[in-house]
Parts: C-alpha cells; structure tokens; sequence
C-alpha cells in the first residue's frame, strides 16, 4: 500500500541546534500514528514541520504522492493535510453550531457558489449539524463556544477539523490540561471516528497512545530510536532507556498498573 504520508530524510535546525535529524517515517491511508519521546526530543518540531507551520532544512515530506516539503500550512491544508493546535482555534464568541458552519463554509466556498443563499445555509447548518454530532456535541450547538468547558472545546475542534474534509489529522497533544474524564471520552471519540481517517497523535499521555495508535514511533534527540506496534515498542530496552530519568518511567509502559 503507498503511504499517505512519507518523509524522507527530514531535517530542521534552529541555528546550530538539530532538533530534528533526518526522519524517516512512512504513515500509511487509514492508519492511527502516534509520536512520542522525552521532553526535547523534537516532536513539536517534527509535527510542525510536517504540517508546513514551519519550514524544514532538509529532506522531502511527501502527501499523497506529491511533495509538498515546499508549501506552506494553509496549500497543505487545502491538500487534505490539517493539524490542530494545542491552544484553542475556536471562536468564542460565537455559537459552538457557528463554529463548524464557518469550517464548512470554508471548504464549500467553491462548490456552493452558485447555491440560492437559502439553500446554502441550510446545506452549511445540516453538515455542521453532522459534524457536531459525530463528536458527541450534538445537543449543544446553539450554546456559545465560551460555555463549552475545556474538553468540549477540544470536541468542538475536532468537528471543525472534520469540516474542512481531511484525510491526514495532525493531533497536538490533543488530551494535554483534560481531566481524566475528559480524557476517556475524547480518546472513545478518536476511536469512533472514520476508519478511512488516517491520524498522527503526538500526546504525552502513554494511556492514551497506547489505546489508539497502530503504530508508534519514538522520538530521541531528534532521530527516529524505534518504530512498530504498541507491543513492539514496550518491549523495546532502547525506548525504555530513552525514557529514563522521567519519574514515570515505571508507570509509563504499564498503564499504571503494578
Ligand atoms: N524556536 C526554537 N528555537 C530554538 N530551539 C528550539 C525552538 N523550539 C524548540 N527548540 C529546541 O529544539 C529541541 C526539540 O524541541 P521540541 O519542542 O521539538 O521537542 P519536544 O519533543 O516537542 O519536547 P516537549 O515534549 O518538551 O514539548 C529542544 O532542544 C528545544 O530546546
């Protein structure tokens, strides 16, 4: 099967600082990826890299087929290639229902351009209805976005990212400042959504990655230390080597559990 996301090589300095070193990494259509490491390992930057947010130094990202390491977020964007942010997009000053119906509009610019501005609306509000109700926020869309708590928010984002159509969703640490609850029902909504969606997760919580991800790959000093499935990367001394230091380290690949 050809990846729906291929890096070749990739490489970002901040000066004389390599944070990301040479990457390769290959994400196939459909498949749930998570990207994990020790603090300063280089994930933000990879992700950021990735998304086009920031330029890389060397190397090839290829999407789709087609490389796109030279354009910038918002064609990648366009291409089906979306990332989320750690800190909130949402407006909140307005409605959570508005919210998606302006993530839609974006996306149907174009092809409802020649819609009656009545059968617009109503085609824009029953697809944001759609989208709010695969996230579990179906009740609430005539509430403000202020109101939502922080989870909600992060909910409410998730139905706005699927508004613009993806097929790669970039998550930024998508459960960091959740509660434990907010936490179990965002990785349930993860799992809920289209199979056909093909994620990358960089999240800090092993619970989590370990739940959802297919395949997980280990971020060290900026160089890929391993890649394969959830079972494949507990097993491995190197990850476990990486992560020590960290006062969780027991914790980190047992779920907790003693
Ligand atoms: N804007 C920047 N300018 C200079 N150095 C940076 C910049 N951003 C990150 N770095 C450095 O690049 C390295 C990788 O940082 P990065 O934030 O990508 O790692 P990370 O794995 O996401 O870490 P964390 O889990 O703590 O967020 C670190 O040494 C960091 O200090």
């Amino acid at each position: 099967m050809t990846p729906l996301l291929e890096l070749r090589g990739l490489t970002r300095a901040y000066g004389s600082l390599t944070a990301v070193s040479g990457v390769d990494l290959s994400v196939l259509p459909g498949e749930r990826h998570a990207l994990i490491g020790p603090n300063g390992a280089g994930k933000s930057t990879l992700f950021a890299t990735v998304a086009g947010t920031l330029p890389a130094t060397a190397g090839t990202v290829l999407f789709d087929g087609a490389d796109v390491t030279a354009l910038p977020e918002a064609k990648r964007a366009r291409r089906g290639l979306l990332r989320t942010y750690q800190h909130s997009s949402v407006f909140l000053g307005c409605s959570v229902l508005d919210n998606v119906a302006l993530a839609v509009q974006r996306v149907h610019r174009v092809a409802h351009r020649f819609d009656r501005a009545a059968r617009r609306f109503r085609r824009t509000e029953a697809e944001a209805l759609r989208h709010l109700e695969s996230v579990g926020l179906a009740g609430r869309g005539a509430d403000p976005a202020a109101a939502l708590s922080h989870g909600e928010r992060r909910q409410l984002e998730v139905a706005m990212v699927l508004a613009a159509e993806p097929s790669l969703v970039m998550f930024d640490e998508p459960t960091a400042g959740m509660s434990a609850a907010e936490t179990e029902r965002f990785a349930a909504l993860v799992e809920r959504l289209p199979s056909e969606l093909t994620l990358l997760i960089v999240e800090h919580d092993l619970d989590v990655v370990f739940r959802l991800a297919d395949r997980v790959t280990v971020l060290h000093l900026g160089q890929v230390l391993a890649s394969g499935t959830a079972e494949q990367i507990r097993a491995d001394d190197a990850v476990r080597a990486a992560y020590l230091g960290s006062a969780r380290t027991d914790d980190l690949f047992t779920g907790g559990t003693p």
